[in-house]
């Protein structure tokens, strides 16, 4: 079944949560059900991309043939990537050839082929975003992936955004939980305002959590990709 794809592109690092540092390539697909004010993958779903409708093999060819044999680990992100239901077999292919397989969706739609993924990050969504939770659709993500290596990751652009974050740790105390920088603008390409600007954003939410007084087991991460290349795309 075809998937479509925005873009492949690595070996790079994982550059956000629970397998941060890990090298990876990327998939990245097409499509959103959600639209957040501050997404910094607009493209996928805002009409400015273009997509390719590829077969599971295909990808696996292209993935060999941009990455050769230095990576064995392999993000499929979007968009959402839970659109698509071709993916399960993009996930066979990918473990029939050694390698993990990570994927980042918001967990607002659930496909049976997110039980067999390695490293699963639900993202789900503040207030700053302008999306709203289903909690009943996220306590069904979470029951069905209890035995999985799952973690919560919640980008954090103000207080409202951390206390909606106290609230879902509180929710799943027992899923490992991230915090995450927000980056508030997508478009710049002066990298040296934008890494000052993203380290004292960095700064407020440490102090945040060092603050918190239920969010004694959450980590608190930057998005390092951006640290390190800016807005760039492909990376
Ligand atoms: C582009 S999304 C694609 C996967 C999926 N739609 C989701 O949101 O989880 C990948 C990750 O980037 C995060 N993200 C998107 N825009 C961001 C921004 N401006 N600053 C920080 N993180 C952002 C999302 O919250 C999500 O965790
Ligand atoms: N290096 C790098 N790490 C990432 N982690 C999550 C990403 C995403 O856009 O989903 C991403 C990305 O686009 N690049
Ligand atoms: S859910 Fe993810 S891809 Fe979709 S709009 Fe939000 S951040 Fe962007
Ligand atoms: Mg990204």
């Amino acid at each position: 079944m075809r998937i479509p794809v925005m873009e492949i592109f690595g070996p790079t690092i994982q550059g956000e949560g629970m397998v941060m540092g890990q090298k990876t390539m990327f998939v990245r697909t097409a499509g959103c059900d959600y639209s957040c004010s501050w997404c910094d993958s607009k493209f996928t779903w805002d009409g400015t991309g273009t997509s390719t409708s590829k077969q599971p093999e295909d990808i696996i060819e292209e993935l060999i043939r941009i990455g050769g044999k230095a990576f064995s680990h392999v993000t499929i992100s979007g968009g959402n990537p839970a659109l698509h239901k071709g993916i399960a077999e993009l996930v066979d292919l990918c473990h029939q050839q050694g390698w993990k397989v990570a994927v980042e969706t918001q967990a607002s739609i659930w496909q049976d082929w997110l039980a067999a993924i390695d490293d699963i990050t639900l993202s789900p969504k503040p207030p700053s975003s302008g999306m709203s939770t289903d909690f009943a659709k996220l306590d069904f993500f979470i029951d069905k992936l209890q035995n999985a290596n799952v973690s919560l990751k919640v980008v954090v652009f103000d207080q409202d955004d951390f206390a909606y974050a106290e609230n879902l740790h509180q929710r799943y105390p027992a899923v490992p939980f991230f915090l995450q920088t927000g980056n508030e603008d997508t478009a710049t390409t002066d990298d040296t305002q934008l890494v000052a600007d993203l380290l004292q954003r960095y700064e407020q939410l440490i102090d945040y959590h060092v603050r918190s007084s239920v969010m004694n087991d959450v980590k608190v991460l930057p998005q390092l990709h951006t640290l390190v290349w800016g807005n760039k795309r492909g990376v």
